[in-house]
């Protein structure tokens, strides 16, 4: 087990989002570590995306404040919070190559060429696509779209990565595959990763800690072996016997 710093690099106090009157995310408090990797877990609709969209900055928060390193960001735009997101749906330009599609942040931001260059091979580099500059996003498999959109994140050196269900439109294969290598880059470059599943076994094997959400409420935060061995709701409890379940091949009984 790596030790992570104390350093609190995401916080989120008491927040709360409504929709049109409807409370979709209720007095919502988590701490986010310097280096972790932490899931947000949870059925469809229960608010991940809302959460994470709160953090990006693309959501106002109706209630609460989010810090960033200690700063309040709620009032601040997302181009200016240091965080980038991956999504499902890959969102590469279509009509651009890989080069264009990674290098595109950079460029408006008039950052020089030669750096441009530099910064771009080394984000394909990290997740194994060297010499792919040229290639259309139609030219790819999902998986290496996938990966591309984690490049153009990446090439931003953000300190808060957040990904939004990034290998949900993968196979089942590839998914595993791309479980491990995810998980691999998140230790190699410290990037504290916000991560949105609703696959339990995906968030057992990937996170350092677990933060299990239903109907907009948070139940519980901790490691995989707490969510598991220690479940304190019974939402938890009977959502990891599931899972339980699935990998023993045992049936599931209600
Ligand atoms: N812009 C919006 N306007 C109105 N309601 C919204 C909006 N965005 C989300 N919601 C509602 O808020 C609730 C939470 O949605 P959210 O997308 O955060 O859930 P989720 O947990 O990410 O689900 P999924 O796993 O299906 O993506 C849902 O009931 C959804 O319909």
């Amino acid at each position: 087990m790596i030790e992570l710093s104390d350093k609190v690099m995401v916080e989120l106090r008491n927040v709360d989002k409504s929709f049109g009157g409807i409370k979709v995310v209720k007095n919502l408090s988590l701490k986010i570590r310097e280096g972790e990797f932490l899931t947000l877990l949870g059925p469809s609709g229960c608010g991940k995306t809302t959460t994470l969209r709160m953090i990006a900055g693309f959501e106002e928060v109706t209630a609460g404040i989010i810090m960033i390193e200690g700063e309040n960001v709620v009032n601040k735009p997302p181009y200016r919070r240091d965080v980038n997101t991956v999504f499902q749906s890959y969102a590469l330009f279509p009509h651009m190559n890989v080069y264009d599609n990674i290098a595109f942040g950079l460029t408006e931001k008039k950052v020089k060429k030669e750096e441009i260059r530099q910064r771009v091979a080394e984000a394909l580099s990290l997740v194994q696509m060297g010499g792919y500059d040229k290639r259309m996003p139609s030219q790819m498999s999902g998986g290496q779209r996938q990966r591309v959109a984690i490049a153009r994140a990446l090439v931003n050196r953000p300190k808060v990565l957040l990904l939004d269900e990034p290998l949900g439109a993968l196979d089942l294969k590839l998914r595993k595959q791309m479980q491990v290598e995810l998980k691999h880059l998140q230790r190699k470059l410290g990037i504290t990763f916000i991560y949105v599943t609703h696959d339990q076994e995906e968030s057992l094997t990937m996170s350092d800690r677990i933060a299990v959400v239903n109907n907009g409420v948070l139940q519980q935060v901790g490691s995989p072996d707490e969510i598991y061995n220690r479940p304190q709701t019974k939402f938890v409890a009977e959502r990891t016997y599931e899972v339980l379940c699935k990998w023993l091949k045992l049936p599931i009984r209600s």
